[in-house]
């Protein structure tokens, strides 16, 4: 039986990550020897500068992927949002596990909800997604950026000038951070995530196929069907983590229905429609053709023409 050798990066997310999959590999009865790599990547180096600037979700994944082209490692577990619209060349995304809470959390000094924020509170986030949807709700709060590891932020909210900071309650999860510490799940209707928050994607060679059918066995079909549905829409749009874009699908009974988003970082134009469908494909494509005929093209283009100046 061949060895299985898991790349990661170092972070104690990406780390965790990876050690759910092999559980779940493990729960599925796959007993092959398995090897955790770490990997430091350019994300991980320049975690001082606005992530939208030094070219968003590519950077955490390009080094992880040449280490699979070099054959250095088999496959990569990485946060679905984190990765490109588009696979390179040779590899897949070829196992989707069961998502994990989609929900952004609000964390705030006191306890204090959203809506209950005093006047030019400041709230820390470095996602132009959620920079916008704050805004809309509370056009008076000021937004800081903030950056650094979950472990980071949560410290900086105490001890900086943050009223409040939001997260992926996800990621909160995964780092063994207490969901006592959430004052507020975003909802969708208040907040929609970002494509694929909380899932997993699991990545290897396109022609790795004794592999591809080991890691079959724990993609999760529900999972899969309405990802599948956001990355159409984010792919459609052409959007990074640079362009305030989000997407969350769910099924009720057989139907999936997605909740698509473009937004201006200051929250004064939100576009925002409610997709149903069975195709998955179908749902993303007609959520961006919604959104583009009500102008989330020109959102899109001029968001990306300042981040360049
Ligand atoms: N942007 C960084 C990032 N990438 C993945 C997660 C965890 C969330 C997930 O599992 O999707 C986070 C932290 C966050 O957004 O707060």
């Amino acid at each position: 039986m061949r060895k299985i050798v898991i790349g990661s990066r170092k972070s104690n997310l990406a780390l965790t990550q990876t050690d759910w999959v092999i559980d779940r590999l493990r729960q599925a009865g796959i007993d092959n020897e398995i090897e955790v790599k770490k990997i430091v990547t350019k994300g991980d180096r320049i975690l001082d500068v606005t992530l939208s600037k030094v070219g968003g979700k590519g950077l955490f994944v390009k080094e992880i992927e040449q280490a699979m082209y070099d054959k250095e490692i088999d496959l990569a577990v990485h946060s679905m949002k984190d990765m490109p619209s588009t696979m390179p060349e040779g590899l897949v995304i070829t196992s989707i596990p069961e998502r994990e809470d989609h929900r952004d959390a609000f964390i705030s000094k006191g306890n204090i909800s959203l809506h209950d924020l005093k006047e030019g509170a400041i709230v820390g986030t470095s996602s132009l997604r959620r920079a916008a949807q704050i805004l809309a709700a509370r056009p008076d709060v000021t937004i800081k950026w903030i950056r650094g590891n979950i472990e980071t932020r949560i410290r900086k909210l105490r001890e900086e000038d943050y009223d409040a900071i939001v997260l992926a309650v996800s990621g909160l999860k995964r780092v063994g951070l207490s969901e006592e510490l959430i004052t507020e799940y975003l909802e969708p209707d208040v907040c929609v995530p970002a494509v694929g928050q909380g899932a997993l994607a699991i990545e290897c060679r396109e022609d790795d196929k004794e592999l591809r059918d080991l890691l079959a066995r724990i993609n999760n079909e529900y999972t899969a069907r309405t990802v599948k549905a956001e990355r159409t829409f984010l792919h459609l749009l052409e959007g990074g983590c640079q362009v305030p874009i989000g997407g969350y699908a769910y099924l009720e009974n057989d139907t999936i229905v997605l909740t698509a988003l473009v937004g201006t970082p200051d929250g004064k134009t939100i576009l925002k429609e409610v997709v149903r469908g069975t195709d998955p494909e179908s749902v993303g494509r007609e959520a961006a053709e919604i959104l583009m005929k009500q102008g989330a093209k020109e959102i899109i283009d001029q968001v990306k023409e300042e981040l360049d100046q």
